[in-house]
């Protein structure tokens, strides 16, 4: 199958005066499009980084990743920002929302830094915040809003841009149980419905298990827990 984000041979290590930390060592997968993929990890296992390098936050030491075939870190900075802002979607656990701004205007924001015309991308921003129950707090500040809310706000904004990718860290770890199961359980469903892949990192097995394919990191290393569905 047509692969549409692939890192090859990522290897990262960080220097830190005397001390050598390797967090990533030769880690290699791909995803294919409308896959959904968790990664789990104990903390510190580098999740984290291994989902930053995957978006091209972060440049790895050694190895490659591939958006469609096309080489990330060979690409200058304002065509790897363009193909961000067109292509990938961030959910981070803490929303990372933008306080002075409302609902409505932080969904539109990455529509607007597209160069979408203002009129349009609000529409669109209205129509995304209503896909996720939240056409009632259009004007709420994010201080304003559950952290549920502020979650689904977060998705909305991840969404907007129908990414084929939307890349997770923790994206329900700063909710409680039940909230966080209802804030994934739309975060997948509006995935199927625009088929967009999902990269999540996760450290909750419960979640992971309701992804297609299950990977966990250890040692430096990927290795695969699941693929296809379970039989129970
Ligand atoms: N800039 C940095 N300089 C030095 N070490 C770093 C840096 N960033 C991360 N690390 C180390 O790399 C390791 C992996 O970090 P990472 O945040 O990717 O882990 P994680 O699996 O996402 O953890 P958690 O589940 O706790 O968020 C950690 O040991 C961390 O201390």
């Amino acid at each position: 199958m047509e692969q549409l984000l692939a890192c090859r041979h990522i290897s990262k290590h960080y220097h830190d005066g005397e001390n050598n930390t390797q967090v990533l060592n030769d880690v290699s997968f791909s995803v294919s499009p409308g896959e959904q993929v968790a990664i789990l990890g104990s903390s510190g296992s580098g999740k984290s980084t291994l989902l930053h390098i995957l978006g091209g936050l972060d440049k790895p030491s050694q190895g490659e990743v591939e958006f469609q075939g096309q080489s990330l870190f060979g690409m200058k900075a304002s065509e790897l920002s363009r193909l961000r802002n067109r292509h990938m979607g961030f959910i981070y656990q803490f929303h990372h929302l933008l306080a002075e701004f409302s609902a409505l205007e932080n969904v539109a924001m990455p529509l607007l830094i597209g160069g979408m015309k203002e009129s349009e991308a609000i529409t669109q921003a209205k129509s995304m915040l209503e896909h996720v129950g939240l056409q009632h707090r259009l004007s709420h500040k994010p201080s304003e809003l559950s952290g549920g809310e502020r979650q689904r706000v977060a998705i909305a904004r991840a969404l907007v841009t129908r990414p084929s990718v939307v890349l997770a860290d923790e994206p329900t770890g700063n909710l409680d149980h039940k909230t966080g199961l209802q804030v994934y359980n739309l975060l997948k469903s509006l995935s199927e419905q625009l088929n967009t892949s999902f990269v999540v990192v996760t450290h909750d097995n419960a979640l992971a298990d309701k992804m297609d394919r299950v990977l966990t990191l250890q040692d430096g290393q990927l290795s695969l827990v699941r693929e296809g569905s379970e039989l129970s």
